[in-house]
């Protein structure tokens, strides 16, 4: 019998072979997408011939009045989370992503255009074909003059999520889906129509954001134009007015990639997924997803970690010890307060996007030293032990949420409201893809059935 280093051991070298295979051809991401869709097309009918009855779980009164959560009831093709692991794009985990997906000439993090690649067909993108998707974003992420117009009349004093969220509703205007749908357009047609809207819609978003950004904290400056030879993040950062700090740009990549997608049932994506079931085109389906992101128990939890954290800064002064952070968690605890950045839904361990960004923390000695990077970590140092101790929570540990924006406070860029729109231009990677994939799989409107309390005490007293 082979040890469990042995039998690790070929499962890595499978993986990588399998890796190595799923390298893309010179293809275009359109033809790539049109050899896979048949092949899951077939992978959907013969799921559904030959197993449709069978049992994946039970549905007991507490999945009905705790959110659902730990119901499998959702299809979703491009991740699967695990709770101890953490995510897997399309079965690549993060540090396989990390050395298998083109990163920016001259940088070393992920190209979020390379996992959007991945996300979209399953399949490892050459250099090459990531430069062609970045020049077809540059050349497609232009915002329309009214929405420009829309944006500018919005009150400074407005959430930056608001806005982002009411942007990308009007760009809607020039739905490729709904146009063509409004003319009649058959099923088999569904999935490319929203293909060009995802594209459209993933291209505009960094003007869609820089422009809130600028509008909300920087009034009156200019604006830099699109550069067809910048990469989708490079376009975005410069356009924050950070495309000199090349620190920050390649975080930008990392995070952006990072945060695209997490299996379907966060409520970011599971409200894209809902809202397009009805045929709602995907501005209108990503619009209602980033209103779900806007949340404080979801993406806005990494504005409330700066804020919380910051605070923390304020009142215990310079000399921060673990025994003073541990006080200052009773103390949120005692007051009803959750601790923002730690706890999950499903993972039952350190979140791994959390791990790959203090990662980057550590390889860079200006983040090393940081005061703000310093207290997170120390945080992650007690935090666990307290919500242990408290009892409630079933994940002790840090989310992603508990770090991604302390490295853009060090950078300057400290305004935390915004932090979630960053959140929003990347999740829209991983939402839109599955809207992709949902249209071209035909699956159906979504419409779970609900039960009153009154009905459930009827269906369990039946004998
Ligand atoms: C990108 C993301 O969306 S990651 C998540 C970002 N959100 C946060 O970081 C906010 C803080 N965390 C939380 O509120 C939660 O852990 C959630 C929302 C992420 C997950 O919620 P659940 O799956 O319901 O968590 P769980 O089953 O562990 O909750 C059990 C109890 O522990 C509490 N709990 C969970 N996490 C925390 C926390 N970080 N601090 C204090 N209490 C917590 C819950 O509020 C709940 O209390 P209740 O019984 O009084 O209602
Ligand atoms: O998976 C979840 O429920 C929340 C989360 O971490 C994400 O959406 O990135």
């Amino acid at each position: 019998m082979l040890s469990r280093a042995a039998l690790s051991r070929q499962a890595g070298l499978r993986r990588s072979s399998a890796i190595a295979q799923r390298f893309a051809s010179t293809k275009s991401l359109r033809d790539t997408l049109k050899e896979a869709i048949p092949i899951k097309q077939e992978q959907l009918k013969k799921l559904k011939a030959e197993h449709g009855n069978t049992v994946v779980g039970d549905v007991k009164v507490d999945n009905i009045i705790g959110g659902m959560r730990g119901l499998k009831a959702m299809l979703w093709e491009a991740s699967v989370l695990d709770p101890i692991e953490g995510i897997r794009f399309h079965g690549l985990s993060i540090p396989d992503c990390q050395k298998v997906l083109p990163a920016a000439p001259g940088g070393k993090e992920i190209l979020p255009e390379s996992m959007l690649w991945l996300l979209l067909t399953g399949q490892v993108p050459t250099a090459e074909q990531t430069r062609e998707l970045s020049r077809e974003l540059a050349e497609k992420g232009q915002l329309p003059k009214f929405v420009e117009d829309l944006v500018d009349s919005f009150p400074k004093t407005l959430h930056p999520m608001t806005q982002l969220g009411m942007g990308v509703a009007a760009l809607n205007h020039d739905s490729s889906f709904q146009a063509a749908y409004e003319k009649g357009m058959k099923k088999p047609e569904y999935w490319t129509h929203t293909l060009e809207d995802c594209i459209n819609l993933i291209a505009q978003l960094p003007a869609l954001a820089a422009r809130i950004y600028r509008n909300v904290y920087n009034p009156g400056t200019p604006l830099p134009g699109i550069n067809k030879d910048l990469d989708l993040v490079g376009n975005y950062s410069n356009m924050l007015g950070y495309g000199a700090n090349e620190s920050l740009t390649e975080y930008l990549r990392l995070y952006i990639a990072l945060h695209g997608d997490h299996e379907g049932g966060n409520a970011s994506a599971h409200t894209a997924h809902l809202v397009n079931s009805t045929l709602s085109d995907p501005y209108l389906s990503y619009s209602a997803a980033l209103f779900a992101l806007a949340g404080p128990l979801h993406g806005l939890a990494n504005q409330e970690v700066l804020r919380w954290q910051i605070a923390m800064q304020k009142e215990l002064g310079t000399d921060i010890t673990h025994e003073k952070i541990k006080e200052y968690l009773w103390k949120t605890l005692k007051s009803g307060q959750v601790v923002p950045g730690y706890g999950h839904g499903v993972l039952r361990n350190p979140d791994p996007r959390f791990i790959a960004l203090q990662e980057f923390c550590d390889s860079r000695p200006e983040l090393k030293s940081s005061p703000i990077i310093e207290l997170v970590n120390k945080t992650f140092q007690v935090a666990p032990d307290v919500l242990k101790e408290h009892g409630k929570t079933k994940n002790p540990y840090p989310n992603v949420d508990a770090t991604s924006g302390c490295v853009l406070y060090h950078y300057g860029l400290t305004e935390f409201k915004y932090y979630t729109v960053i959140f929003g231009v990347s999740r829209a990677l991983g939402a839109l893809t599955q809207l992709v994939w949902a249209r071209a799989l035909g699956l159906p409107l979504e419409r779970p059935k609900s039960m009153s309390m009154d009905a459930l005490e009827a269906f369990i007293k039946k004998p």
